[in-house]
């Protein structure tokens, strides 16, 4: 299927791109303008992104932006329970590939914490959070079995972390996949971003994305928490 055939609803729109370098440029262009307009508004931004393995040229690109990075606030839609050493820690990903040069200028707030155990460590993330200004832009990725952040099907506190109307910011959550100890910021706090991105990459993703819009069951697909306005997918093969 292509994205054109996507019976997206009003307030929802797609942009498609040939390759991943074409959609990362694009993708990194248009966040720093909604994050220099910010600063230009209100003298500071906000940015929230996602990890995983696809957003890394998105990151070396917005790294590049010519933007006060030292008036950007940075912090994670989600987080894997490990250290920013491990290999699969999403601040880990960041400091890389964003955190970089004059980008290194930015505010970093972590979800990470060695806590006890990881109901702490969203505790105290949760309370971090608090501080966080209103999210400027957030950028947010999608794995095939319809989760976003980590908001996974199946995992025990997700009916919580998908109310609306929650005021819990941080919720601890089970991944599928190791490692399997997530932390990740709420539907709620999530949804509040002033400008929602889904950056999604693949046919297989694609057919996810088309199950989501033909059903309603959050639950199953938390992706669909966010498929309403405002919201703009990015996409390429
Ligand atoms: O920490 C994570 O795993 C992410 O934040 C997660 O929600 C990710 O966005 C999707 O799993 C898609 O990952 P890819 O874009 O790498 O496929």
């Amino acid at each position: 299927m292509a994205i054109s055939d996507l019976k997206l609803p009003q307030g929802v729109s797609a942009h498609a791109f040939k390759s991943p370098v074409l959609l990362a440029e694009s993708l990194a262009l248009n966040v720093a303008k909604h994050l220099s307009d910010a600063i230009e508004a209100q003298g500071t931004a906000t940015l929230v992104v996602s990890g995983g393995r696809s957003p890394v040229a998105f990151f070396q690109h917005l790294a590049k932006q010519a933007l006060d990075w030292s008036n950007v606030v940075v912090s994670l839609a989600d987080e894997r329970w490990v250290p920013v050493e491990h290999a699969d820690s999403n601040a880990g990903l960041l400091k890389k590939y964003l955190l970089q040069g004059p980008a290194a200028k930015a505010q970093f707030l972590s979800l990470y914490s060695a806590s006890a155990n990881l109901e702490q460590a969203a505790d105290h993330a949760d309370r971090l959070l608090s501080e966080l200004p209103v999210i400027d832009v957030l950028v947010l990725g999608m794995g095939d079995d319809g989760h976003t952040a980590s908001l996974f099907p199946g995992s025990p506190n997700l009916a919580e972390a998908l109310k609306a109307d929650g005021t819990r910011r941080c919720y601890p959550m089970l991944a599928p996949t190791v490692p399997r100890q997530r932390l990740t910021m709420s539907r709620a706090l999530l949804a509040s971003a002033k400008h929602k991105i889904l950056s999604i990459s693949g046919q297989s993703k694609l057919t996810t994305l088309d199950t989501a819009l033909a059903g309603d069951d959050v639950a199953a697909l938390p992706i669909r928490a966010f498929l309403q306005p405002t919201l703009e997918i990015y996409w390429c093969p």
